[in-house]
């Protein structure tokens, strides 16, 4: 079955197009934050403002601690020092306005929910502007659905699509919550290079349109390179902020990492060579208090 087609545009039934966002007021902040299990610290000493409409990007390798920032954003981890506020709130779970895009695990083939059906899930539980009636949900659903171009397989169990399939679901989801700000964690994972690009085109609409500020987890910078307004870096218990030019650099991945890496530009893609891979940079040493970081 051929269930591609044409990517329609994810109307807004809630605030004008542009958003109305405080474009000074910061929609995540966290202040001198620290997140440790046990005596293991992820990351110490961390401020960081994602203001509406800003694209971040948080790198790090495996183990840095970048969905549990998801998580402490989401009001579902505690932080074990410092403070975190959403829209000027502690969060907390189930707060609204988040779009969460978490990280792809398949879904059993048993399972029987619908696409269209987890995309009202994102609906259910939000305000997004008007009196959610049975009939704008649905518009609501087939407008998020049609914006990643899922109609064809809307009325598929879940459990029959491909990886990719269920991705553009979940963006989806994410997006039906008419959120103020997406975490979205890996998303790009077991996409093929057209829906990669789908993805990131979708997730960059939304923030210009709506002022959705973007919390953007990837192992890769590339595909994101020309969305990107700032970088998180976390490794070995530091991290570093700055724009891709200022983080992405020998001198500043050297650092942070405690020993040489290379950071090559080649056309337009960044390589980064000698960082410890999954398997040697798990980061369970501990690691440094956070580099001195920029944030801004
Ligand atoms: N509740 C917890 N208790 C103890 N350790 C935890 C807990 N949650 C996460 N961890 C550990 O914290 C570390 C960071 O996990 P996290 O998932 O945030 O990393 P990550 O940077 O997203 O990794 P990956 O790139 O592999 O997805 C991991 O080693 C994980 O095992």
């Amino acid at each position: 079955m051929d269930r591609t087609e044409a990517i329609a545009p994810l109307s807004r039934p809630g605030r004008a197009a542009g958003g109305d966002a405080d474009p000074g007021r910061p929609v995540v902040r966290l202040r001198d934050a620290t997140l440790a299990h046990g005596d293991r610290v992820l990351w110490r000493g961390l401020d960081l403002d994602v203001r509406p409409g800003e694209f971040l990007a948080v790198l790090g390798p495996n183990g840095s601690g970048k969905t549990s920032l998801l998580r402490v954003i989401l009001g579902r981890q505690q932080l074990t020092a410092g403070s975190v506020t959403v829209l000027g709130r502690v969060p907390r779970r189930g707060g609204g306005h988040i779009g969460y895009v978490p990280q792809q695990k398949s879904l059993p083939a048993q399972a029987v929910l619908r696409a269209r059906d987890l995309v009202r899930l994102g609906v259910d539980g939000h305000r997004w502007g008007l009196p959610a009636t049975p009939r704008s949900i649905r518009h609501r659903v087939d407008d998020a659905l049609a914006s990643v171009g899922a109609t064809p397989f809307a009325d598929v169990p879940v459990g029959r699509l491909s990886g990719g399939e269920q991705q553009r679901v979940r963006i989806a989801q994410a997006l039906a919550a008419d959120p103020r700000v997406m975490l979205c964690d890996e998303p790009l994972l077991s996409l093929d290079p057209q829906y990669q690009r789908t993805v990131t085109d979708l997730v960059d609409r939304r923030r210009r349109s709506a002022g959705t500020a973007v919390v953007f987890v990837t192992h890769e910078i590339n595909p994101v390179l020309g969305l990107v307004d700032r970088v998180l870096y976390l490794a070995r218990g530091g991290f570093r902020t700055g724009t891709a030019d200022e983080v992405m650099t020998t001198s500043a991945l050297s650092r942070l990492y405690g020993t040489r890496i290379d950071v090559v530009r080649a056309r337009d893609r960044i390589v980064v060579v000698g960082a410890p891979d999954a398997a040697t940079a798990h980061g369970h040493e501990g690691g440094p208090n956070g580099e001195a970081a920029r944030d801004g």
